[in-house]
């Protein structure tokens, strides 16, 4: 590290954990920190992989309070690794996407008066909030509201075509929709509405921050060809009378992603040392966040592996569907961010791992799993004659498709995928391995096919690059399969920092928003600060020959059982 110039700081507010990062202005990675909700406060707060449940309303939820603890310890466990936060020039970070939290009439005071000699949870909880708790993007407790929304503007086509997204439980306005119902005093009781990512940006700003022009997408309220809230959508979401009010509650939207939305709070000089003249940029979603974290060109795909898994490009045009979202660029006008998203991503995986018996060697609890779903061969088809297998593993509700919680195995003929049938007898959990990851890929493969054209002469269509981010890129067999599933001419890669890349993205997004000369994209600037060598290891091949066109077989019959489980199974 060198002892002089300035540093940057990244968050990464997720499901499970807020992590820190801090890096130099070259892009180098000078200290990290994370705080664990489910290790560090899960007895206090009782929460379970960071949330609360309430199973009979499909609700799920994180205590904002947990939240502000989190905050003071990450800050005091950089501290404690003698992390020189006096250094750092300008702040930024991501989010949980969709989140929202709700500030009451005091809150703008408290932030603005915080005292170094207390805590941010004893200071601010109760009083700043109308709420105690932040909806999570796993919540389903929407299903009505998602209906009206759909409704709104004639189809979920419309709807996606101005807002970027058909209606979605874990949306803001949807989830704004419900809350107003189910609890209106408190709605009456808020002044204002951030997103994850502005409530955390507004603890260092010491006031309450405008949402960011990337991660207001997820919201199904920003009219994202007109720039603008969405009139008919806020009086869906805030009744007739309750537009202007509602528009005040969420403020006036950040464009630009970059330069400074204000100094850092007095709390953080005094407490933890950072500098007066530290900025704070604004912060984003942790999927937007995510495509900051290296140089993404055109055709190269993140698969980021968390809590939920999520499978990311950009592109210039904008082409919605009610199957997928666009979200604004959070760095870049003009561009946008293509996402898919699985809630039955890590957790899933983890389940289908844990009816495995417990490896020998403790210290890999995925090594049974991983074991399984190398040799088990593509849709489990040893011979010519068998049959492939296929299956939905949804222990939540899942989003694409919109299904209820359930899990279904299926068979079908491998050369073309006829004779599609539901299995009457589980296989044995040991091919679940394999077949759980390649149906997670088949269905990313499925939806993005629009995105993807061939990288090269004779190559079928498929991404350039993938890389791998989040906690399970750490795992080299679901890159295996995921290179087996979704190809890729250059390889599959993943992020040194995997577990900690949307921290980063922001770590990125603070030293561009501060040291951009006029002008200079995010890709111009960090294009020409990162190194490819020490940032990414190539972890699978990826496109193989032959193994590639089986999926291609099956495609279609990966379709239809989404189909005919969705006549069944549709969430209500
Ligand atoms: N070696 C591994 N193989 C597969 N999954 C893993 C591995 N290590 C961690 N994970 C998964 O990563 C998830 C957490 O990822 P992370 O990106 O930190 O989550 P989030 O950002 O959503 O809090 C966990 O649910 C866990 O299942
Ligand atoms: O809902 C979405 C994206 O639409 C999720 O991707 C959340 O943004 C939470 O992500 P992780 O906690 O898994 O990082």
């Amino acid at each position: 590290m060198s002892d002089n110039g300035p540093l940057y700081l990244g968050f990464d507010l997720s499901t499970q954990q807020l992590k820190a990062i801090v890096i130099q202005s070259d892009l180098h990675v000078v200290s990290d920190a994370k705080v664990d909700f489910d290790a560090d406060f899960g007895s206090k707060y009782g929460i379970k992989k960071g949330v609360l449940l309430n199973d009979a309303e499909g609700e799920v939820y994180a205590p904002v309070a947990m939240w502000l603890e989190a905050l003071d310890l990450v800050l005091k466990r950089l501290q404690d690794k003698q992390t020189p936060l006096n250094r750092i020039s300008g702040i930024s970070g991501s989010c949980q996407q969709h989140g929202s939290v709700y500030w009451s009439r005091e809150a703008e005071t408290l932030l603005a008066e915080l005292s170094p000699d207390a805590t941010l949870v004893d200071q601010l909880n109760p009083k700043a909030f109308s709420h105690p708790y932040a909806p999570n993007w796993q919540d389903h407790s929407t299903q009505h509201e998602c209906d009206k929304f759909d409704a709104k503007l004639g189809t979920a086509d419309r709807l996606a075509a101005v807002t970027g997204s058909a209606a979605h439980h874990r949306f803001t306005g949807t989830q704004i929709m419900r809350l107003r119902r189910k609890l209106p005093e408190m709605y009456a009781a808020t002044s204002r509405i951030s997103l994850v990512s502005s409530f955390l940006a507004s603890l260092f700003l010491g006031a309450v921050a405008p949402m960011d022009i990337s991660d207001v997408c997820g919201m199904n309220l920003w009219d994202i060809s007109a720039n603008k809230w969405s009139e008919p959508l806020l009086e869906l979401a805030a009744g007739k009378d309750g537009v202007a009010e509602l528009h005040r509650k969420l403020g006036e939207v950040r464009q630009d992603g970059g330069g400074s939305m204000g100094g850092i709070s007095s709390y953080f000089t005094a407490k933890y040392g950072f500098s007066p003249d530290c900025q704070v940029a604004p912060f984003t979603g942790d999927n937007p966040a995510t495509i900051l974290a290296l140089p993404l060109r055109p055709l190269d795909a993140i698969v980021s592996l968390g809590t939920s898994t999520t499978f990311l490009m950009i592109t210039p045009v904008y082409k919605p569907d009610p199957s997928y979202h666009f979200f604004n660029h959070p760095t870049t006008p003009g561009q946008y961010m293509f996402m898919l998203c699985y809630k039955n991503g890590g957790l899933a995986r983890e389940k289908v791992r844990d009816v495995l018996p417990k490896p020998e060697d403790s210290s890999d609890p995925w090594a049974n799993f991983n074991k399984h779903a190398l040799v088990t061969p593509p849709l489990d088809i040893k011979l010519e004659s068998d049959r492939a297998k296929l299956g939905l593993y949804f222990y939540l509700p899942e989003i694409v498709p919109n299904i209820r919680a359930g899990t279904w195995r299926y068979t079908c003929n491998a050369a073309d995928g006829s004779a599609l049938e539901e299995v009457e007898k589980p296989w044995a959990p040991e091919t679940d391995a394999r077949v759980i990851v390649e149906s997670q890929a088949l269905s990313m493969r499925l939806r993005s096919h629009n995105l993807v054209h061939s990288p090269g002469e004779g190559q079928p269509a498929q991404p350039r690059r993938i890389y791998l981010v989040g906690g399970g890129s750490l795992n080299p067999a679901i890159a295996r399969v995921i290179g087996d599933v979704l190809g890729s001419t250059d390889g599959v890669y993943k992020l040194d920092v995997g577990g900690n890349a949307c921290a980063l993205g922001g770590a990125y997004k603070a030293v561009w928003a501060f040291e951009r000369a006029d002008g200079e994209t995010f890709d111009e600037l960090i294009g020409k600060r990162w190194k490819e060598e020490g940032a990414i290891q190539k972890v699978d091949d990826g496109y193989r020959d032959g193994v590639f066109q089986k999926y291609v077989n099956v495609l279609g019959a990966f379709e239809e059982m989404e189909a005919r489980i969705l006549k069944v199974a549709k969430n209500t």
